[in-house]
């Protein structure tokens, strides 16, 4: 029997992926928008519905970034809403351990368990930068190694007080010291679903040691085998079953009526995401200077990025780009080769489209992917907000369900029957 692929939702998040101008977007804050997409996923059998978490809005040249004044609507409240208008879709919401705290996150992560009859999911995250922990009491006091040492602690301590059925817990760390009673009964799950979405070491081994699927950012064919092959190492060094982490890319795709067609759309997506006025802001991100005086239909500037790290005029994206002027070296050398203006250079260099091409064609890559060791599933990420997975369910999933390889029917009662993850303790 052919391996099961892994489906999940992403509502699209504040950033340029989605085409906000397309008549056809709607709110990124009304629930019908987060209800559209959810039931589109339960029509098509996902495995779960996927939120991001930005905890604060990011600022460039000191001002909040245009593509973010939407802002984003708390997680934990929308999941619980969701619940109640679906039946078997899992919730997954980001939520970091850096700065939240394991009782009241426990408590919400379990209550969800609860209300949704055993489909709650947590995305752990360290949160990318101290400007994020600005918003928080604490602020944002931990460096990249300590944000990991909580991370585990957080998993832990959270574990311990799913165990305690509601009843008393004591627990002693290096980042927490709390005792009392938990309060809320054992979910259905036992453990909600724990993803994990980080990509150094620390986050690689934070998810071997403690997480049940990763939402990786490796979605290119090669690059994806290679990180697959790493993370299910070294869970079998952690001693655990391979198959008991998912890996999980988040992939975007293009339809089209024939390959050509879908080539012609994903260019044309592409341009609209990348506006002049947005190639320019992202180049400010790598070049870390006011770059609003070049002509975005011109050359890349031929002074190089600043590299003042404490003072970069971009807020929120900080270590995008750990190195400045070897990344600035390539897209430079990128651009003079293929005769690229910055749009199209930034068009090239982010946000790349992963699976273009009729359904079939796209049908048939999902499948390769899975089936020869590069992930597990994917969370598709759409460009449209909040009808952009309509096409996929309708079009691509019957033909993943011929092929044998996603479900027809929703046959496990949990999120984690669903994933193939044995009951939380
Ligand atoms: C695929 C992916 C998705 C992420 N999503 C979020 C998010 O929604 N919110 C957030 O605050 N951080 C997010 N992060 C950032 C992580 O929290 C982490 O802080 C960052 O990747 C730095 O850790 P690392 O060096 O281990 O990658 C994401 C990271 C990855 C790789």
């Amino acid at each position: 029997m052919p391996k099961q692929i892994i489906l999940a939702a992403h509502f699209p998040g504040v950033n340029n992926t989605t085409v906000w101008s397309d008549s056809r977007s709607g709110s990124q804050i009304e629930f019908d928008s987060f209800e559209h997409l959810a039931r589109t996923a339960e029509r098509g059998r996902f495995d779960f519905f996927f939120l991001a978490e930005g905890l604060r809005l990011r600022e460039q040249r000191g001002l909040i970034h245009d593509l973010d004044v939407v802002g984003r609507p708390d997680t934990l409240t929308v999941l619980a809403a969701l619940a109640a208008v679906t039946t078997h879709l899992g919730l997954a919401g980001t939520l970091n351990a850096t700065y939240h705290e394991p009782y009241e996150l426990a408590r919400q992560l379990a209550t969800l368990d609860h209300l949704s009859g055993g489909r709650a999911a947590w995305n752990v995250v360290t949160s990318p930068g101290a400007f994020f922990g600005e918003n928080f009491r604490r602020g944002g006091f931990l460096d990249h190694a300590d944000r990991y040492v909580r991370a585990a602690e957080f998993i832990e301590a959270a574990r311990t007080l799913w165990d305690s059925d509601g009843g008393d817990f004591s627990i002693t760390s290096s980042q927490f010291g709390i005792a009392g009673r938990f309060g809320v009964p054992r979910s259905p799950q036992g453990h909600p679903v724990v993803l994990q979405a980080g990509d150094s070491e620390g986050g690689r081994e934070l998810a071997a040691r403690h997480a049940d699927a990763i939402f990786s950012r490796h979605h290119q064919l090669e690059d994806a085998r290679v990180f697959y092959r790493d993370v299910k190492q070294r869970v079998i060094r952690h001693g655990r079953d391979p198959d008991s982490l998912k890996i999980i890319p988040g992939v975007s795709y293009v339809l089209g009526d024939s390959d050509a067609d879908a080539q012609e759309k994903a260019h044309h997506i592409r341009r609209q995401q990348v506006s002049p006025q947005t190639a320019i802001l992202l180049l400010e991100q790598l070049w870390n200077r006011d770059l609003s005086g070049y002509d975005a239909d011109g050359p890349l500037p031929e002074i190089d990025p600043r590299l003042d790290e404490d003072d970069t005029i971009i807020k929120g994206r900080a270590g995008m780009y750990p190195d400045r002027l070897a990344t600035a070296a390539e897209w430079r050398a990128l651009a003079e080769a293929k005769k690229l203006s910055i749009r199209d250079l930034i068009i090239e260099v982010t946000g790349r489209q992963n699976f273009i091409g009729t359904p079939a064609r796209v049908a048939e890559q999902l499948d390769e992917y899975v089936q020869t060791g590069a992930c597990d599933g994917f969370i598709l990420v759409p460009h449209l907000t909040p009808a952009g997975l309509d096409d996929f369910v309708d079009q691509v999933v019957p033909l993943l369900q011929e092929r044998g390889v996603v479900r027809t029917e929703y046959s496990g009662g949990t999120l984690r029957d669903n994933l193939g993850l044995a009951k939380g303790r």
